[in-house]
C-alpha cells in the first residue's frame, strides 16, 4: 500500500521547522542548560547500554523523531517482518533472520512449515558436524584429522564468517587453523593454502546462491588442489562441504548433498552470519557458544519487538541516523570499534548497512528525493585517532560517530584496558565540546596558531558499552545494527532487503572475461574508454608497458 512521500509527512514537516530552531545549538549549551542531560538521554538493553546524549537533539527532536516512525508505520512493519510476511517486496519474500535465532520449541509458521523446526534441525546437523572436525572423528581422505578449515565465499557468505571468527578469535580452538577466501584474485586461496596440508584441510563452500563467480572459481581451485594432492575424486567428499540453500548446484559441483548445510530463500546473504553460513563459526567456538550468540541476538530481536520506540535501542539510533542524513546533509557515519577483535566489523557494517540502505526507489518504485543510506566506516580505535579523526575534529564535514567500548578487556594487562576506554570518553567529549577561541588564547597560545588549534566541537557520537565481548554480546551488536537499519529503511521507505545495484557489473564482468583471455584479438564493442582498457589490458599481458 503506498504510503505518503517522506517529505509531505505532517511529522517530516515539523522536523523540518524544528531543525530550523534547534540545529544551530550547540552540544555545549545543551548540556550547560540541562545538568542531567547525561544521564537521561540514554537506554539500555540485552547487555548493552547506549549514550546518546551527545547528539544534536532535544526530548523534543526525539519525541517528533518516534512520531515520524510512527507514522511511518514502523511497528506495523516490524510487526509485519517478524510474522514472515514479504517484506522484501522487490524479490517477494519475507525477511526472516529472526527466525535463525528463535529459541527451541518456539514456532513460526511460513507458508505452512514451521520455520523454527527447520531451523534447529540444520543447527542440529551443524552441531554434529563441528563436534566430529573439533573432536578429530571427521577424518580426511587419507584417514588424518582434519586442522585446517578454509571457509570459501564472498559478501554475506565471507564478512560475518570472517568477522565472528576475529571477533570470537579468544573463543576459538587454538589448534585449529581457520582461513577466508573470497576475492577471485588468486592471491587470495594460493596465500591462504601456501602453508596447509591437503590431507588436513576442510573447505567450507558458503554460498547462498551456488552460483557466485568468485566463489565457483575459488570452490575449482580448492577441489583442483585436493585432488591434485590426495590422488583422487573421491577425496572431494571428506574434505568438501557446501553451505547453500541449492541443493542441486551443490550437487552438480561435486559435493554429496548429505554433507549440505541448509539455509533459505528469506535468510539475506548480509543477514546470514547467525545461518548455516556460520559454520565456520560454529566449528571455532563450538556449537554451545554458537547458541549463546544466537541467544543475544534473539534478546535484541525480543528488544527491538516490544520496547517502545522511545526507549528502543535499534529505533533511536536508526533514527538519529535519519535526523542527521535528512537535515544536516550528513553523508557517513564512523564506528570505531575499542576492541581490537572487533577489527572487522566495520567492514562486516559496510555490507550490511550499505547493501540494505544504498537504495534510490521506494517500496512503490518512485524515485526518492532525499538522501538515503549514508556511507558507513571505521577502524578499531585508537589507531583511528592517530590517524583520520583530525578531520572527525576539524573537518569541514559533519560525520556522526559510534563508539563502541567495554567494562573490561579479554587479555587484561597492566592499565592498557583503561588507557583504551579514556580514550572513547576522551573523545566522545572532545568532538562534542571542542575547545573555544578563548580557550586556546587562554592557554597562552600565540595568536597565529589560534585559529589552528579551535576546536569547534558539536560533533556528535553515539557511546555503545557492555561488559566483555562475549559471543551472546556479539549477537547483540549485531542485531542492533541489522534493526537499526531496518528502522532508517522503513522511514525511507526502500527495500533493505534486495541488492539490484550489484548485478550490472556482474554481467558486464561476464562478457568481457573472454575478450581478455582469447588468443585472437576480439572485436571490441564497448564505449571508446572500455575498449581502451581491453586493448590496454591486452598488450600489457603481452609485453608490459612499451
Ligand atoms: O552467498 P552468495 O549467493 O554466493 O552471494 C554472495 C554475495 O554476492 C552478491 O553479489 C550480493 O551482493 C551479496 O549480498 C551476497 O552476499
Amino acid at each position: 500500500m503506498p504510503i505518503t512521500p517522506l517529505r509531505q509527512q505532517p511529522s517530516w514537516k515539523a522536523l523540518e521547522q524544528h531543525h530550523r530552531e534547534i540545529g544551530g545549538i550547540h552540544l555545549r549549551q545543551l548540556f550547560a542548560d540541562d545538568p542531567l542531560r547525561g544521564e537521561r538521554l540514554c537506554a539500555q538493553a540485552a547487555g548493552l547500554y547506549l549514550d546518546y546524549s551527545k547528539n544534536r537533539v532535544t526530548d523534543e527532536t526525539m519525541r517528533l523523531l518516534c512520531g515520524l516512525a510512527r507514522e511511518r508505520g514502523l511497528e506495523e512493519r516490524r510487526n509485519s517482518m517478524f510474522r514472515g510476511e514479504c517484506v522484501n517486496v522487490s524479490e517477494a519474500r519475507p525477511a526472516l533472520h529472526v527466525a535463525l535465532r528463535m529459541p527451541r520449541g518456539s514456532t513460526l509458521v511460513v507458508d505452512g512449515a514451521d520455520v523454527v523446526a527447520q531451523v534447529h534441525s540444520v543447527l542440529d546437523r551443524m552441531a554434529s558436524f563441528a563436534r566430529g572436525i573439533r573432536s578429530g572423528t571427521w577424518t580426511g581422505h587419507t584417514g588424518k584429522p582434519i586442522r585446517n578449515i578454509v571457509n570459501i565465499g564472498i559478501g554475506g557468505s565471507d564478512l560475518g564468517p570472517v568477522m565472528a571468527y576475529e571477533a570470537l578469535r579468544a573463543y576459538t580452538r587454538r589448534d585449529l587453523t581457520f582461513r577466508f577466501v573470497s576475492n577471485v584474485d588468486a592471491t587470495d586461496f594460493v596465500e591462504a593454502t601456501r602453508d596447509l596440508g591437503p590431507e588436513e584441510t576442510l573447505f567450507i563452500v558458503a554460498s547462498k546462491t551456488f552460483g557466485t563467480l568468485e566463489t565457483l572459481t575459488n570452490a575449482r581451485s580448492a577441489r583442483d588442489w585436493v585432488v591434485d594432492a590426495l590422488g583422487s575424486e573421491k577425496a572431494v567428499a571428506r574434505h568438501f562441504v557446501a553451505v547453500s540453500t541449492h541443493a542441486r548446484r551443490v550437487a552438480e559441483f561435486g559435493i554429496d548433498p548429505a554433507n549440505m548445510f541448509e539455509f533459505w530463500d528469506w535468510v539475506g546473504g548480509r543477514y546470514s552470519m547467525d545461518s548455516a553460513i556460520g559454520l565456520s563459526t560454529m566449528i571455532a567456538i563450538g556449537p554451545e557458544r554458537f547458541h549463546e550468540m544466537l541467544a543475544g541476538f534473539h534478546a535484541m530481536d525480543e528488544h527491538f519487538r516490544t520496547a517502545p520506540l522511545e526507549e528502543n535501542l535499534p529505533v533511536l539510533m536508526g533514527l538519529l541516523v535519519v535526523w542527521y542524513s535528512g537535515f544536516f546533509g550528513v553523508q557517513s557515519v564512523g564506528v570505531m570499534p575499542y576492541d581490537r577483535y572487533l577489527k572487522r566489523f566495520p567492514a562486516y557494517l559496510q555490507q550490511l548497512t550499505m547493501e540494505s540502505n544504498g537504495k534510490h526507489a521506494t517500496l512503490e518504485g518512485s524515485v526518492v528525493d532525499y538522501d538515503t543510506g549514508p556511507v558507513y566506516w571505521g577502524e578499531p580505535g585508537t589507531n583511528g585517532q592517530h590517524s583520520f579523526y583530525q578531520l572527525i575534529h576539524q573537518g569541514t564535514r559533519l560525520i556522526p560517530v559510534d563508539l563502541i567500548g567495554f567494562g573490561k578487556g579479554l587479555n587484561p594487562l597492566g592499565e592498557h584496558h583503561d588507557i583504551l576506554s579514556s580514550n572513547i570518553f576522551a573523545q566522545a567529549q572532545a568532538l562534542a565540546f571542542g575547545r573555544t577561541e578563548e580557550e586556546v588564547r587562554a592557554e597562552g597560545t600565540p595568536p597565529d596558531a589560534v585559529p589552528h588549534r579551535v576546536m569547534e566541537g558539536n560533533r556528535p557520537t553515539n557511546v555503545l558499552l557492555g561488559e566483555i565481548l562475549t559471543p551472546r554480546l556479539l549477537g547483540t551488536l549485531v542485531a542492533l545494527y541489522e534493526h537499526s537499519v531496518f528502522t532508517q529503511g522503513t522511514v525511507w521507505d526502500i527495500d533493505s532487503f534486495d541488492q539490484w545495484g550489484v548485478e550490472l557489473g556482474k554481467v558486464l564482468a561476464v562478457r568481457i572475461t573472454p575478450e581478455l583471455t582469447s588468443q585472437a584479438e576480439p572485436e571490441l564493442t564497448h564505449d571508446s574508454s572500455t575498449n581502451a582498457l581491453i586493448r590496454r589490458y591486452r598488450a600489457l599481458k603481452r609485453q608490459g608497458l612499451s
